[in-house]
């Protein structure tokens, strides 16, 4: 092919493929850095029956109270943190009754309250970070607490200063799997886009959720004994610069549903707030299950068997299903006792939980040569993604 004035050019196709070439980095993406954060209400779970049909004005349902006791006794937590206080549910009496559409006023609670949060988290991720937010080029935000337009995507990059070209991705109701997914998009961002600083925030808040107890339906309880609020934050970006010190490589990322799950895990927003109903059979699907979705992720890189010398950050869902992942990949206990940590001092806050648990790994030092981390999420899901530690001898 010539040009006009007749001098050989190179075809558009070879130039377009060595852009493309060009922009992508050329390490694998990183962990830069990792913020959490709570609100201040803590309930101990010791009190949590009490406290919840207190709040619920539902002292006379005695059964329902005692099968509280038992499931929070059996939970493994010891505390939780919320943004909604006994002083907020007084003030919204639909919150606790079904009878009444609650829907609207959980959504202007938890527009301002879900970026406020998500923006603590991601404050201490970039202050970790070392490097101003304007720096940060992509914003993947995921929740499912609450859903409007523009989004806590748009909000959190007002409230972080972030440069208005930001390019934002916000992903909806992907469950407890949500930073899993998150991490996973940005992960892609990071690799195929040279210089790319991502950041990933992901906020849960079980005011969406909160309802009073029914005899009708025992697994409200579930979702009352075990859910927590919080936030998690991660930078994600390649070829680190001399200022930056990641925690962890991310060497791959797969995602898989287990067969004939559907119905395993599944959340309805309505008229009174998110129903979500974790089924019975989950814990036995997952122990049943999980080995094989490791297996399918790690086969690709040469790994298999041997789950013991790696280490493990996996959603703390509740303390059965962290039994059955034990159980099913026949792990040495004290290999989820980062996990066990993070369900024990906050319970289930959903998808920012796996984040919490990355950063107590690297707290507790327990991170060494190559690791997993797992999501669980809705279906049933299972995110995983192979982690290789740096030893960064990072101060937090
Ligand atoms: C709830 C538990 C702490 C209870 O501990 P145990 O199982 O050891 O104790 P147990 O069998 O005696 O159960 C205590 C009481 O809870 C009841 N119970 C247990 N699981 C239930 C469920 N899913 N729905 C309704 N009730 C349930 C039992 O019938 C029993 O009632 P009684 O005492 O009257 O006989 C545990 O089962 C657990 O951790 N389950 C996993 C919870 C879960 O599904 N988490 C995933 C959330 S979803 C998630 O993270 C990801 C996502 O999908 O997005």
């Amino acid at each position: 092919m010539t040009s006009l004035l007749g001098n050989p050019i190179a075809s558009p196709g070879a130039a377009i493929n060595g852009t493309r070439r060009g922009a992508r980095a050329d390490g694998p993406a990183t962990v830069l850095a990792i913020g959490t954060a709570n609100p201040p209400n803590c309930v101990k779970q010791e009190d949590y029956a009490d406290y919840y049909f207190r709040v619920t004005k539902s002292e006379h349902l005695v059964n329902l109270k005692a099968k509280l006791q038992r499931i929070c006794h059996k939970s493994a937590i010891k505390k939780r943190y919320f943004h909604h206080t006994e002083e907020l549910l007084d003030s919204h009496p639909e919150f606790t009754d079904r009878r009444f559409p609650s829907l609207d006023a959980r959504q202007d609670i938890v527009a301002t309250a879900v970026p406020e949060l998500t923006a603590a988290a991601a404050a201490e991720a970039i202050a970790e970070w070392g490097r101003p937010a304007t720096e940060i080029t992509h914003l993947v935000v995921s929740t499912y607490s609450g859903a409007h337009m523009p989004g806590t995507d748009f909000h959190l990059a007002s409230l972080l200063g972030l440069r208005p070209t930001v390019r934002r991705t916000m992903l909806y109701m992907n469950g407890c799997s949500s930073a899993s997914a998150a991490l996973r998009v940005a992960k892609d961002i990071a690799e195929n886009n040279r210089g790319a600083r991502v950041l990933v925030a992901c906020a849960e808040l079980t005011l969406i959720l909160f309802r009073a107890p029914h005899e009708a339906h025992a697994d409200t309880l579930i979702m009352q004994a075990l859910f927590g609020d919080g936030a998690g934050a991660v930078v994600v970006g390649a070829d680190p610069v001399s200022v930056e010190q990641p925690d962890f490589e991310m060497v791959s990322a797969s995602q898989a549903m287990i067969p004939e799950s559907k119905d395993m895990a599944k959340g309805r927003l309505r008229e009174d707030g998110l129903l979500f109903l974790p089924s019975r059979e989950m814990p036995s699907l997952v122990r049943e299950n999980i080995e094989r979705c490791v297996v399918d992720a790690l086969s690709p890189l040469d790994i298999s068997g041997g789950w013991n010398d790696l280490f493990w950050a996996v959603h703390p869902g509740g303390r059965a299903i962290l039994d059955s992942v034990e159980a099913g990949l026949g792990l040495d206990p004290r290999k989820l006792e980062a996990s066990r940590h993070v369900l024990r001092e906050y319970g289930n806050m959903s998808g920012p939980s796996v984040i919490f648990v990355l950063d107590e790994l690297r707290r507790q030092q327990e991170e060494n040569g190559m690791g997993v981390m797992v999501g669980i999420g809705p279906g049933i899901s299972v995110e995983t993604m192979v982690l290789r530690a740096t030893g960064s001898q990072k101060k937090i």
